[in-house]
């Protein structure tokens, strides 16, 4: 479903990614894991078609965003690390208006409630403005919208950085369930440990090369940690 094909970005003479290959299939979950400025989120907009790669391609479903970008759009759910919403309308009303951005026809009421509920919000927060969602109510809307458009593939940048424990639980169960939909994900993390326990492979990153690829039922938390940090010492 997602297939980075060797992959490189240079920024003038800067690299921040160099030939990247690897694929995420539906119903599986890819971790990007490595340090600041590995090239996480780099492949990510690659995928979005936000920036363009140097050499290589990111394909969604076949399609090349730079030649294909309303096909990508149609296809993916992108949740960065704080998912903008409009404050001011109440949440039902930022899915409903989102849904319509995506080109869902004719959303209807009860398909956006069992959306918001499906992601885990509270029937009585649906019609709360916003503005008074705590930050994990926030990113549940984006996974709401994910279910609404029937993404068939999800794009994560950090998106349970300053989320509570529960919160983040609540939210990595969230990806689980959208995972066994069907769903490919691909999501850039510092969680280690989260990586482990949900993703299907970890791919450890860094100054812009894929380091190591792992299958994360054949690593235990310790020796995927030991794995990171020798890439990490290796990278100084
Ligand atoms: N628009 C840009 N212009 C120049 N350099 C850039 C640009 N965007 C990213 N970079 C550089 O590319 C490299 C990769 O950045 P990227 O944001 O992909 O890293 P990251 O792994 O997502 O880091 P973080 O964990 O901090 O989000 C970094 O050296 C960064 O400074």
């Amino acid at each position: 479903m997602l297939s980075a094909k060797a992959l490189s970005k240079n920024h003038g003479t800067h690299c921040a990614l160099n030939n990247v290959t690897f694929t995420v299939g539906q119903g599986e979950i890819y971790c990007l894991l490595g340090a600041n400025g590995a090239g996480k989120s780099t492949t990510i907009k690659l995928f979005l078609g936000f920036m363009k790669p140097t050499s290589g391609i990111a394909e969604v479903d076949g399609f090349n965003p730079e030649v294909d970008p309303q096909a990508v759009r149609s296809r993916l759910l992108y949740i960065p690390e704080t998912i903008a919403l409009y404050d001011e309308l109440t949440g039902y009303e930022n899915l409903d208006y989102f849904a319509r951005l995506a080109n869902v026809e004719d959303p209807s009421r009860a398909r956006l409630r069992e959306s918001l509920s499906a992601a885990g919000l509270p029937a009585d927060s649906f019609d709360r403005r916003v503005g008074h969602y705590s930050k994990g109510m926030r990113q549940k809307v984006g996974i709401a919208l994910a279910i609404t458009k029937n993404a068939r593939a999800l794009l994560l940048d950090e998106p349970t950085s300053g989320l509570d424990p529960k919160a983040s639980t609540e939210f990595h169960e969230l990806l689980l369930r959208q995972r066994d939909r069907g769903t490919a994900i691909l999501m850039a993390t510092h969680d280690l440990f989260r990586a482990r326990q949900v993703a299907t492979t970890i791919g450890l990153m860094r100054t812009g090369e894929l380091r190591h690829s792992v299958d994360a039922s054949k690593i235990t938390t310790s020796d995927l940690q030991d794995l990171y940090l020798e890439a990490m010492a290796d990278a100084v």
